[in-house]
């Protein structure tokens, strides 16, 4: 097999809306390889989920093109029987709401070995005890006992855990967890996002980890993708965007974490929000209408990513002429820039 565990090129997937076809993933290009976590971050629409669910062949309604290979498969040109073959067998996801994504009128033993059945694993009563060594695997307690429950019987952080049973019941390649703590208190996330790394380690897999929580960024990742407005902006190891982030957008993002010198001042983040799909100016550089301050003359026309440094990738060359001000802050808002005439820079 080659290095690389999954392959995406180009891909993009567009949604109608009132008539006409606009990507929300737009030419999208990332590799995963085997035991790698690589997280998909960015703010609420800029495509992370339509990129996860296109990966899984879980947009049915929408126009996608581009290439998919997973182990030297185009998962694009498969049919809905061998695409089902894959999802939740090598390709497993977590989604971020355990409520939604588990059967409440089913027992949870039933779930879990209703995956396994769809695989083709194990006879009836080894499926239902290797479904209650899974519960066990995934730290539930008396699972016993938790098999025989229906998903409304189980805490939140519980069910996340039986969510996870099932994406790894038949030990995926691949694992794609779309925010998989958003729902759960602190104190719970932190243990699902140790029990995830413990069973990636175990089982060797890949990870898309889809987040808007640089926390858990931090905490998880191997490589980072920022996104915005359906494009990947800047990718790098993490430790590398962490130190040496360049893409404004990344910057922004990063400008609001809250750090232990930050205590008792006030986060900024560059106002505005990512446009719906149908109003996006998608000429030139997307993120520039939240950076007026930065001349025009800094942004290319068709901005490419392009590798800055071994493995950093930044999109757009406003990165250059992009500066916070004196207090290490971006701008409260565009026209406080304009009018202060700091123009955002130091
Ligand atoms: N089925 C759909 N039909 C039409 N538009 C859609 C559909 N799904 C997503 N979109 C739009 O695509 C864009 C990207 O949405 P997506 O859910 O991928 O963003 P996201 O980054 O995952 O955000 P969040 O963190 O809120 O989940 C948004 O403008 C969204 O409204």
């Amino acid at each position: 097999m080659s290095e690389k565990l999954l392959e995406v090129n180009d891909l993009t997937t567009s949604f109608k809306i009132k008539g006409e076809y606009y990507p929300a993933v737009d030419h999208v290009s990332f590799s995963i390889k085997p035991n790698e976590v690589l997280a998909l971050v960015g703010e609420s629409g800029s495509g992370k989920s339509a990129t996860a669910f296109s990966l899984m062949g879980l947009h049915t309604k929408a126009r996608i093109t581009g290439e998919v290979q997973f182990r030297d498969k185009e998962l694009t040109a498969l049919g809905t029987g061998r695409m089902n073959k894959i999802r939740g067998g090598d390709m497993a996801m977590i989604f971020q709401d355990p409520m939604t994504a588990l059967n409440p009128l089913m027992k949870i033993k039933q779930q879990i070995t209703e995956t396994l059945k769809l695989h083709g694993k194990k006879s009836k009563d080894e499926r239902e005890s290797y479904a209650v060594e899974l519960l066990d695997r995934v730290g539930i307690p008396r699972p016993e006992r938790v098999a025989e429950a229906f998903p409304h019987e189980l805490s939140g952080g519980m069910r996340q855990r039986v969510v996870i049973a099932i994406a790894i019941a038949n030990r995926p390649k691949l694992l794609i967890a779309d925010e998989p703590t958003t729902a759960l208190d602190v104190t719970i996330q932190a243990q699902i996002l140790d029990l995830i790394r413990e069973l990636q380690d175990d089982l060797g897999s890949g990870v898309l980890l889809i987040t808007h929580d640089l926390g858990v960024v931090a905490e998880m990742a191997d490589r980072v993708a920022v996104m915005y407005a359906g494009q990947i902006v800047e990718i790098a190891p993490v430790r590398e965007l962490f130190k040496n982030p360049k893409h404004p957008y990344t910057r922004s993002l990063l400008n609001s974490l809250p750090s232990e010198d930050m205590l008792g001042s006030r986060l900024h983040v560059i106002e505005g929000v990512v446009p719906p799909l149908d109003k996006m100016d998608r000429t030139g550089c997307r993120f520039a209408p939240r950076i007026p301050w930065v001349p025009a003359s800094a942004h290319e026309d068709n901005p490419e990513l392009r590798e800055i440094s071994d493995d950093h990738f930044v999109r757009c060359t406003c990165y250059r002429d992009f500066h916070l001000n004196n207090e290490g802050d971006a701008p409260a808002s565009a026209d406080a820039a304009m009018e202060t005439g700091t123009g955002g820079r130091a």
